[in-house]
């Protein structure tokens, strides 16, 4: 609702109200009408203030109603064209933030006032929309088209500081913005209103306004990766440079309906309310963040500082928690240090343009040493060695000797067991799994994995932990490869074997980036390094010494297995490092893959050694054999409880493993596609492939078809339901 007061004599205030963040409901919608209109009609009242309760102007429109049966009566433009045609003053009073359909509101006030706390923005493109109440018509025309397109195209929240340099703001104030805002509503009684209304204002104009909006065009298309909603906001802001207001109006309203009504922003909303589900984690035992507290980490230390180690100091840092960095020796130490140092200088004047500073030349807040003594007050510790079981365990058994008996530890490992860690020390209640992903600093993913004997205190630890390091923390149980990389390995199985049916690297690469990943499994593979994966097959003995003579070379433990990526590391092709892997680079270390003959010819070679059969694979079997062998482990994942439900393998996916957002994730994906399509298809491939046990459709997958194909929301529910249908 809205609450209507006054504020002076003849002042109305009118305070918009919905915890937690003042969202643009259809009754708050409702009561800000009735307010304005009951302002109109006083004859004592001579000004408005609108401002939002609790320190809050509004995040916008409640994103539930778009995907309500009541969309259809979204009217927020009347009610700003209302606000704008006032003959009474009204000033905007922003406290911390006004969002998306929050900031129209404000653009429809005549002044705004904001405090210098406050953040403000049109984020409707993170969620696969435009700002649809006039918002596209008015910014071009007060901040003018450049700043505008930025804003609106990339959803960026601005800065009160910036937004008066832009002219958003008339001016930003340091005191009770409610009180500023009614001294100069009182001071503007009875003042010419006229060129304060927007959409009276033309459009500033630039002198090379076609070639500016083309290369603005490309650069938004280019960035947009198959994502919808930053071309029509472009498309919208281009219509008030080529429309009277009323026409781009209706222009913005076409094109937010195309919006409305697309899977992508469905997808994305979905996307935005998956994130904050996963806050809200609980374990199959009863553990809940209800009931669990975190304790604060006022001290942390990493131990390595290799690639993860420095990443997981960065953030550390910025998360402005003291960081010790521990090496095994001098001269690992000192290069670590260098490297440490060079990325925070580097964080350090990104954060410069946006006026925040980075303190890290302080001892106090980073230290390095060999010493394992120094770790003996710290909070929390996270061990980021190479992944070998036996040097984890040293570790910890070391760790547990020497930090104090409440310190947690964790271990950052991409699929070891937490258990068999935890079973050296003296604490494992306070042992857990933290899976950084790279480089750490950058990457939002956070998998915290609890083991056994984890506490919910330190579950509860571990997610403050990613929250204050800006992290998506996303807590699963502990089975080999945890979700993210337990449900990639079926994903990047089928790529390699689509490689020994007929398809080149190149193939499969353009059909999963043209679905919307940001880079497919071999140009993937080639980045991290192919010897990542020799090394763990080594160690699990599907390769190299250890494995039984007389294996034959393209079987394992009787299932289909391929040789190729073991035949490239034999031949010294890692990938990027080695300027060749699954394709040749410029140098060593090169970034730009070019399709390899070498391995086009490799390839036939092997196929011809194999007597393999080639044949064409066309786009849609490449892709449903990758992505729905992913998607059938997501299921036997939701099955086991390793994660407590969908949303869990979504935040996953696209917050660390490249997954195209506006696809929401790949069980939402399944959602979408029908599960009974998926499991269709899984059976035939499956029948295709009998020696490949990942094409089997889970059992979970081949319940819910069985039950009729429940909405996503309901899948966790049918777990341990009966089905007569099986
Ligand atoms: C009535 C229809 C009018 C039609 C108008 C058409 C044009 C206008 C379109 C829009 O305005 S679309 C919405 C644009 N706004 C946003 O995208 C903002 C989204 N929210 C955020 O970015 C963040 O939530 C925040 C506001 C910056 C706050 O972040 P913080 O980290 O402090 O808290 P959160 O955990 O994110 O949120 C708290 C709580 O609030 C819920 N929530 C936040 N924003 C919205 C929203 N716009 N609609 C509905 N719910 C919202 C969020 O889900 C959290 O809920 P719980 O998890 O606690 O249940």
């Amino acid at each position: 609702m809205a609450q209507y007061a006054r504020g002076a004599a003849a002042v109305a205030v009118i305070r918009l109200r919905n915890p937690p963040v003042n969202a643009l409901s259809l009754t708050v919608l409702q009561a800000l009408e009735d307010g304005l209109k009951r302002a109109d009609a006083d004859p004592s009242v001579k000004a408005v203030t609108i401002c939002g309760e609790n320190g809050k102007f509004s995040a916008g429109a409640d994103i539930r109603v778009f995907s309500s049966p009541k969309k259809q009566g979204l009217g927020l433009g009347p009610i700003i064209s209302l606000i704008e045609r006032s003959e009474k003053p009204v000033v905007a009073a922003i406290e911390g933030i006004a969002l998306g359909g929050g900031l129209e509101v404000a653009l429809g006030c005549h002044y705004r006032i904001a405090h210098v706390q406050a953040r403000m923005g049109l984020p409707e493109v993170t969620i696969g929309l435009l700002p649809g109440a006039e918002g596209t018509q008015r910014l071009p025309r007060l901040i003018g088209i450049p700043a505008a397109l930025d804003i609106i195209t990339t959803g960026r929240h601005v800065p009160a500081t910036e937004a008066l340099k832009l002219g958003l703001v008339d001016e930003v104030v340091e005191e009770n913005t409610v009180e500023a805002a009614i001294r100069l509503a009182t001071k503007l009684i009875g003042q010419p209103l006229g060129h304060r209304r927007l959409s009276l204002r033309p459009v500033p104009r630039l002198p090379n306004m076609e070639a500016f909006l083309s290369d603005a065009l490309m650069k938004v298309k280019k960035r947009a990766q198959g994502c919808l909603a930053p071309e029509l906001c472009f498309q919208a802001i281009k219509a008030a440079t080529e429309l009277p207001f009323a026409d781009g109006v209706r222009k913005e309203r076409e094109l937010f309906n195309i919006l409305l009504t697309s899977g992508q922003a469905k997808a994305l909303q979905y996307a935005f309310f998956a994130e904050r589900a996963v806050e809200k984690w609980t374990t199959p035992n009863g553990a809940s963040w209800k009931s669990a507290s975190p304790q604060p980490i006022r001290k942390a230390a990493v131990i390595g500082l290799g690639t993860m180690g420095r990443g997981i100091v960065t953030s550390l840092v910025k998360a402005k928690i003291p960081v010790v960095g521990l090496e095994q020796d001098l001269e690992y130490l000192n290069t670590g240090r260098k490297a440490v140092m060079l990325l925070l200088e580097r964080e350090a004047m990104k954060m410069e343009q946006g006026a925040q500073t980075l303190d890290f030349h302080n001892p106090a807040r980073l230290q390095f040493t060999v010493d394992f003594d120094v770790l003996r007050d710290v909070d929390l510790v996270i061990e980021a060695v190479f992944e070998n079981m036996a040097l984890k365990k040293e570790i910890f058994n070391k760790l547990s000797r020497i930090c104090k008996p409440e310190a947690f530890l964790c271990t950052n490992t991409s699929a070891l067991n937490i258990d068999e860690i935890a079973s050296v020390t003296n604490r494992p209640q306070q042992v857990i799994g933290t899976h950084f992903f790279s480089p750490a600093h950058v990457m939002r993913l956070l998998e915290i994995i609890y083991g056994r004997h984890t506490s919910p205190t330190t579950i509860a630890t571990a997610m403050q932990l990613a929250k204050v390091m800006k992290k998506v923390g996303v807590v699963v149980g502990n089975c080999f490869g945890f979700v993210g990389n337990r449900m990639m390995f079926p994903y990047t199985q089928q790529a390699v074997f689509l490689l020994e049916e007929g398809s080149r690297p190149e193939d499969v690469d353009r059909v999963l980036e043209d679905f919307g990943f940001k880079i497919g499994p071999f140009r993937m593979s080639d980045l991290a390094g192919l010897d990542v994966g020799w090394r763990s097959r080594k160690d699990q003995g599907l390769t190299g010494p250890s494995l039984a003579p007389g294996t034959p070379a393209r079987q394992r433990r009787g299932y289909r297995y391929s040789p190729l990526p073991d035949l490239l590391c034999e031949k010294g092709r890692f990938g990027q490092k080695t300027g060749k892997g699954w394709y040749q680079y410029e140098k060593a270390g090169g970034r730009i893959s070019k399709p390899d003959p070498w391995i086009h010819s490799f390839l036939s070679e092997y196929r011809d050694t194999h007597q393999i059969k080639t044949r064409f694979i066309d786009q849609e079997e490449i892709l449903e054999r990758c992505l729905f062998a992913l998607i059938s482990e997501g299921f036997d994942i939701l099955a086991e409880g390793i994660a407590s439900g969908p949303e869990h393998l979504d935040v996953i996916y696209i917050n660390g493993y490249g997954w195209p957002k506006h696809r929401g994730g790949p069980m939402f994906y399944a959602s979408t596609v029908g599960l009974p399509n998926i499991l269709a298809k899984l059976q035939k491939y499956s029948e295709m492939h009998p020696d490949v046990p990942q094409l089997r459709p889970s059992a979970f997958l081949k319940k819910l078809v069985a039950m009729g194909n429940p909405p996503l929301n309901d899948w966790m529910s049918y777990l341990h339901r009966q089905s007569n249908k099986l």
